[in-house]
């Protein structure tokens, strides 16, 4: 008999980045479809859920969104004990936010025992921001590519590549196991 019951499955992911990247909207986009649009709320840590679908598998995931951080930043135990896969955030606006996700990437793999193979996707947000860019493109994927994972730049205000976010960090996290070998690519992802 062929069974058709989904298969679910936890997953943490944890949003990091320097003050004012953008971590909350971009996790709020994501999870409700929404923009607040001017208002800045300095966040100090939220968990958000939303479940992804993939075919038959279903990830209930568990977004952390933490505090803005700098190189001197302790991640709390919520943001590093459990976490499948970590969304590395700048804004294209900020070159200061650009330096400080490469010291954040180096404080995350000393926490972590340098595990260079944690699963993480590099975004730079707020990519609507383009005559105020500091940070070319190029920027972005060269750093990406130096770290072995993927890149996109999305902007939270009109929704371009949020999902892809998300969605790219899950296919990271998976490319080791066969929960997503036999179920398809993420292009047949279904948001629940
Ligand atoms: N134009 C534009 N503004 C954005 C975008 N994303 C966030 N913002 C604005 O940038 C400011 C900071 O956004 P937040 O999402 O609060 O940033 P954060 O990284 O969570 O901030 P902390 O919690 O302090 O670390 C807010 O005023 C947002 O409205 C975007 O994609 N485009």
């Amino acid at each position: 008999m062929v069974r058709n019951d989904p298969l679910l499955v936890n997953r943490k992911i944890a949003v990091l980045g320097f003050r004012a990247v953008g971590k909350t909207s971009l996790t709020t986009n994501f999870v409700s479809g929404t923009f607040a649009s001017g208002r800045y709320d300095p966040t100090i840590e939220n968990t958000y859920h939303k479940t992804i679908r993939f075919r038959r598998v279903h990830f209930a995931t568990d977004i952390i969104d933490t505090a803005g951080m700098d190189e001197y930043s302790r991640l709390s135990r919520n943001a590093s004990v459990g976490v499948h896969g970590y969304v590395m955030v700048y804004s294209i606006n900020s070159l200061q936010s650009f330096k400080k996700i490469s010291q954040i990437n180096t404080t995350l793999l000393n926490m972590l025992g340098d595990a260079p193979d944690v699963p993480r996707i590099l975004v730079g947000s707020m990519n609507d921001l383009t005559a105020d860019r500091q940070v070319t493109s190029s920027q972005g994927q060269e750093l990406a590519d130096s770290w072995g994972v993927p890149f996109i730049e999305c902007s939270s205000k009109n929704g371009d590549n949020v999902r892809d976010v998300f969605h790219s960090l899950l296919k990271e996290i998976e490319k080791d196991g066969d929960l997503l070998g036999y179920e398809g690519e993420v292009g047949g992802c279904h948001i629940l």
